[in-house]
């Protein structure tokens, strides 16, 4: 018998439609009680931890549930399935990547319909999750994201469309396994990166987009209790003159400052020797990080500044996505 804990947090999954097609969180979860189509050998404990539309998550929230998941895996459960809405999903499923040790695996899923919407892929999802983490090939893979049949890594895979069900993709990298009628493939290695079993979250870290024209204004409008921020720079990796100023200030008050790119493809790197490119940006003590997308570099700021991270610790833990 594989036991598997299921643990809902809300999102559009467990939400139902109006006859006016308004989308509303549910009195009771729709999915409570839906495993009948798994075979007699999973056996599916369902708990639920919260109950919000996935804008409401916070960094708190995702170490209440990563530290959850900690005392299932010490009770000897087989594997976790995290229901959540798929706004903010790529931000908690890497947050439980990044401080979760598991060797059971961990599997986040959504829907982009609700409950009672023709179409809906809920319960689909859902038991497509349930088989992933009841799979044994699924084990030693950090946190997963099943949706639409498809197995990504939490570290990569993100939300491309505001509404349609093929919504979840890893750029540059592609998913890793596929979800089929016969079972739960693999088809890439995920290479291991260091867990830190944080028991707080550092706040006030920030996340900036950079855009053509761009100054020192929103650089200099941060609180003066920021403890980390992070840009979506342009192109490899290079920012507008007019922001350097501004980035100075900052690092001579000692905010680290992680940088990735804003392009949905590629990594970021200093290469660019002119006026605000990337070679002066890591001179000035820039930490690149490469193959993150600005939300996830964010939280990966946060981990390592909760575990006590700092100077050149933080820049190797940050600067390389698989380390
Ligand atoms: N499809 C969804 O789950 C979107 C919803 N707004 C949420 O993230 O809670």
């Amino acid at each position: 018998m594989t036991n598997i804990l299921v643990l809902h947090t809300g999102g559009t999954i467990s939400m139902t439609a109006n006859a006016a097609g308004d989308v509303a969180p549910s009195a009771e979860n729709p999915l409570m009680g839906q495993v009948d189509q798994l075979g007699a050998d999973i056996h599916v404990t369902a708990e639920e931890i919260f109950n919000l539309p996935s804008p409401h998550m916070t960094p708190e929230l995702m170490l209440e549930l990563a530290q959850r998941i900690r005392r299932a895996e010490a009770n000897g459960v087989d594997g976790v399935v995290v229901t959540h809405g798929t706004d903010t999903l790529e931000e908690t499923a890497y947050f439980l990547d990044l401080t979760l040790d598991s060797t059971i695996p961990v599997v986040v899923t959504g829907a982009m319909r609700s409950s009672n919407e023709i179409g809906s892929d809920g319960l689909y999802n859902f038991i497509t999750a349930i088989r992933t983490a009841a799979s044994p090939e699924s084990r030693h893979k950090g946190c997963l994201v099943v949706m639409n049949d498809e197995i990504h890594t939490a570290r990569f895979v993100t939300k491309t469309h505001t509404t349609n069900v093929a919504t979840f993709r890893t750029p540059t990298f592609g998913p890793i396994g596929l979800v089929t009628k016969d079972g739960v493939r693999f088809f890439q290695e995920l290479i291991n990166q260091e867990a830190c079993l944080i028991d707080n979250v550092v706040p006030n870290v920030f996340l900036l987009k950079a855009y053509a024209g761009m100054d020192a204004t929103l650089f200099d409008a941060l609180p003066k209790n920021t403890n980390g921020l992070v840009i979506e720079a342009l192109g490899a990796g290079n920012l507008p003159p007019a922001t350097l100023p501004g980035l100075q200030r900052l690092l001579d008050r000692h905010v680290p400052i992680v940088l990735v790119s804003r392009c949905f493809n590629g990594v970021a790197e200093g290469f660019y020797d002119y006026e605000g490119g990337g070679v002066e940006l890591e001179k000035m003590g820039i930490i690149f990080c490469q193959g993150l997308n600005g939300q996830k570099a964010r939280i990966k700021l946060i981990v390592g500044l909760s575990d006590g991270k700092q100077g050149a610790d933080l820049k190797a833990y940050v600067n390389n996505a698989i380390s």
